[in-house]
């Protein structure tokens, strides 16, 4: 369990995380949003012990931060921003110098670095420079620093960042493959990730928290959560759509020919609709229920923070 207690960091007199507290139990699979400058980076520096908080307190199971930083970064694995590494060692001569430093040693080190170069596919990599790699590589060599000791609590600063579709669909399999009681925290800018992969998400703004729930709770925020969209080949009398019961709005894109019917709230209206376009042999090629729109959502819970 981390659980974090009115932590304030001040650069100067800057406020870069303001007053945070929240808990964060094992199983937990966090994404952690927010737009450019809220303090993700600065807050997660602060939970791997890697930077100190001007105020407030960190603990990790019955250990606090200030007190034993060395005993609770054995538990973390982290993935800093932009994965520095020593460039000029290769991913094996890196990845055994991690392994020893996190104190694994003889035939299990060998078989650990061989285990995650597979899970994070660096086998035709291993004998290059880490300066002459890709930025997917290098990425990749990162998250294989960060998991090497299997550890308790992984915290990653956008895991996929830079990484091609395929990894990232890679890297989000490898998240969810982890063992279910550990902690992952992973902060990212694809709003998509933490649907794919995470049970809860957090999102701060200005260095506060403004949400902290599940993605399915963060996608019922949506207008769009359960509307109705359809579309129709050619234009006809629609307006008996709108009249449906549990149907609070319509929106028609003329253009497009795509209808969206917004239901109240907590009203599911696709069978409604679906029997409407049956008998009045509406001509509607496609319909389907919204999920909710993320972007929407995030705008409208991080509106007004200031770009820092
Ligand atoms: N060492 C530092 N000295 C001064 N200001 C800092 C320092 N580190 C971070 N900041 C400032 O604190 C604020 C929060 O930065 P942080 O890197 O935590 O944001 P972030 O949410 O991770 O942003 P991004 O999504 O752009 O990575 C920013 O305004 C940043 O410029």
């Amino acid at each position: 369990m981390i659980s974090v207690k009115n932590v304030i960091k001040k650069f100067g007199d800057f406020i870069a995380v303001d007053g945070l507290s929240f808990d964060i139990k094992p199983g937990d699979v966090v994404g952690f949003l927010g737009p450019n400058g809220a303090g993700k980076s600065t807050t997660m520096k602060i939970l791997t012990g890697f930077i100190e908080p001007t105020e407030g307190e960190v603990r990790v199971g019955n250990m606090a931060m200030d007190q034993s930083r060395k005993d609770i970064q054995t538990k973390i694995g982290y993935l800093p921003e932009g994965a520095p590494a020593y460039g000029d060692m290769t991913p094996a001569q890196f990845l055994h110098f991690i392994a020893e430093v996190r104190g694994l040693k003889g035939d299990a080190k060998h078989a650990r670095i061989k285990e995650v170069v597979q899970q994070v596919e660096l086998q035709d990599v291993l004998d290059k420079p880490i300066d002459n790699l890709s930025k997917g590589f290098k990425r990749r060599v990162g998250l294989a620093q960060a998991i090497l000791h299997d550890p308790e609590i992984l915290i990653l600063d956008e895991p996929t960042d830079g990484l091609d579709p395929n990894q990232k669909h890679q890297v989000r399999q490898l998240i969810q493959n982890l063992s279910k009681d550990k902690i992952v925290i992973i902060s990212t800018h694809i709003l998509e990730e933490v649907t794919a992969v995470c049970n809860r998400v957090m999102i701060i703004a200005d260095g506060h928290l403004r949400f902290d729930s599940t993605p399915q709770a963060l996608l019922q925020r949506s207008r769009f959560y359960q509307a109705v969209s359809l579309h129709l080949s050619y234009s006809a009398d629609i307006s008996g759509l709108a009249e449906l019961p549990g149907v609070e709005d319509m929106e028609v894109d003329m253009h497009s020919g795509k209808v969206t019917l917004f239901p109240e709230e907590g009203k599911e209206i696709v069978h409604l609709v679906n029997e409407h376009v049956q008998q009045r042999k509406l001509p509607v090629d496609m319909l389907f229920v919204e999920q909710g729109r993320l972007d929407e959502v995030f705008r409208a819970l991080t509106l007004g923070a200031t770009a820092r």
